[in-house]
């Protein structure tokens, strides 16, 4: 079962891997093109109703591979409106090889001339709301002919995610006749990659089509997992995220790494609540954080209340970053998650306390292999297996666990990603608190276990653009300002 965004996302993440969206069209094309001659006989007509978008243009493709059938093309719109490169160089070619197509401009000059199967190939995963002109009535037409009809990925009209009329959840009007919002009927479905939520609830018979995305598309993150984090041009300070560093004592530099990496992966504000007599050290790293001291040298018990009050004006918090491991601290922890019922980011010394709190917040945990052992889980060489292992730890503490390594493993219980970006320079102290960082500014704006996949990603690509620079001598600082790059999704 695949989501559309997450079809999106995958999509994105095959091209990356070498298999282009042109190769996924013509394989697209050419699963529809078995659905009709697993129906019709050689020789019946076929008429493919397409739209503008990549829909319409798997149907081009089809249309090739239909050359023992009587095939008529017909593209509502005109030629230049077809919205992408493949799909406009796929139209091209049916030109080119004088296989019968047609414009229609106006649903009023379209006419179907009783074809035996029509491919309804207008509108998939891109739809927005109730179906407009022509589509709309070319829709009507499909329903009210008697040929078989087989839609392309998606019944067009019809929300993939959802199964119902798109448009229909938005409390938009749905057209005239209210209430009865017009989509394709379709006697067969061929949608591509996997299931598709929306599409079991239809009484239509689904097929699957393996389209050539290499699993590996969806097992490991890759620049798809980015799509749709990017900031909104017209937010305000404080949407894109708020985040609190709660860390420091015996060390310093910790939680300020920490504290800039969530700046420069895209929060807005970004608090650090550390000890009193470290305060002015942090503060002194960067004038971009703001700091507030704790009373005392150490994080302890008696802080706690504070650092609720700091937490819930916040919409995450990195626990850990510098804490040490001292008593104070750990009751600190403990005292703190018992009564914290945010998101948060547990790192470094405060792990060893999780898995004995019992705690109302959403944890994403990032212990390394050692860390992941010390908690209580297992882990195993092979990556499969430490994979599994991962997710049934995660599923038996009931948080998202980011497990580091050469290979790092993210799993909220129920999904398992691997990143495979970063190199052995990123063994140098500190990168864990970047990485924190990283995935607390994510946890304020996106899902805990996105966050933790795309975190180790974008991590992984800082210090990997480190390297590239410096070698194996690169330096945790040397990571926070490599990840504005690293976040760019295009
Ligand atoms: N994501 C993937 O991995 C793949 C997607 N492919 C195909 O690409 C499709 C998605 O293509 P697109 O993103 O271009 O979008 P679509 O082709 O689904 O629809 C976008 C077009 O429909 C128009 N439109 C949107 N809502 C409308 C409405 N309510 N009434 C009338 N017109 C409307 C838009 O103006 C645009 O021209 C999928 O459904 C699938 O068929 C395939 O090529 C295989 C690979
Ligand atoms: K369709």
């Amino acid at each position: 079962m695949i989501t559309t965004d997450r079809m999106a996302a995958v999509d994105a993440n095959a091209a990356a891997l070498g298999v282009p969206r042109k190769q996924l069209m013509e394989s697209s094309g050419n699963a529809v093109a078995r659905e009709v001659r697993a129906l019709a006989d050689p020789g019946a007509s076929v008429d493919l109703l397409c739209g503008r978008g990549n829909n319409g243009g798997d149907a081009f493709v089809a249309a090739r591979f239909l050359s023992a059938y009587d095939v008529t093309v017909r593209l509502l719109g005109r030629p230049e409106s077809i919205r992408t490169e493949i799909a406009r160089e796929n139209w091209a070619a049916l030109e080119r090889a004088e296989i019968p197509t047609e414009t229609v401009a106006d649903a009023a000059d379209l006419a179907l001339d009783g074809p035996d199967v029509i491919v309804d190939a207008m509108l998939g995963s891109g739809v927005t709301g109730a179906l407009r002109e022509p589509e709309r009535t070319a829709a009507r037409l499909a329903n009210e002919s008697d040929a078989a009809v087989v839609a392309v990925d998606v019944p067009s009209g019809i929300d993939a995610d959802t199964g119902e009329p798109a448009g229909s959840g938005s409390g938009e009007p749905t057209g005239s006749d209210a209430g009865s919002a017009v989509r394709v009927e379709a006697d067969r479905v061929v949608t591509f990659h996997d299931e598709k939520p929306g599409l079991a609830a239809l009484d239509a018979e689904v097929t699957v089509a393996d389209i050539g995305i290499p699993a590996a598309a969806e097992r490991f993150t890759g620049p798809g997992d980015l799509l749709g984090l990017a900031r909104d041009p017209d937010s305000h300070k404080g949407e894109n995220g708020e985040v609190l560093v709660i860390g420091g004592g015996p060390y310093t530099g910790a939680p300020s790494l920490s504290a800039r990496s969530a700046l420069r992966t895209g929060a807005d504000l970004v608090r650090v609540a550390c000890p009193e007599t470290v305060a002015g050290t942090v503060q002194g790293y960067s004038a971009d954080l703001i700091v507030r001291g704790l009373p005392g040298d150490r994080v302890g018990p008696a802080h706690v209340d504070r650092a609720l009050e700091l937490a819930a004006g916040n919409d995450a918090v990195v626990l850990g970053p510098g804490l040490g491991d001292g008593e104070s601290a750990s009751e600190f922890v403990r005292e703190f998650l018992s009564r914290y019922d945010g998101r948060a980011v547990v790192d470094a010394d405060a792990l060893r306390v999780v898995p004995e709190v019992d705690t109302g917040a959403e944890l994403i945990c990032t212990p390394h292999q050692g860390e992941l052992v010390e908690m209580g889980g297992e882990t195993a060489d092979d990556p499969d297996e430490r994979a599994a292992l991962v997710r049934s730890f995660a599923d038996e503490i009931g948080h998202t666990l980011l497990v580091k390594g050469a290979v790092d493993v993210a799993s909220d219980g129920d999904a398992v990603r691997l990143n495979r970006t970063g190199n052995p320079g990123m063994t140098v102290g500190g990168t864990g608190d970047v990485l924190a960082g990283a995935v607390g500014a994510l946890a304020a704006v996106t899902d805990p276990f996105r966050a933790a996949a795309v975190g180790a990603y974008v991590n992984g690509l800082a210090g990997d653009a480190a390297a590239e620079e410096m070698g194996y001598g690169l330096v945790a600082t040397d990571l926070p300002d490599r990840l504005p790059e690293a976040m760019r999704d295009e």
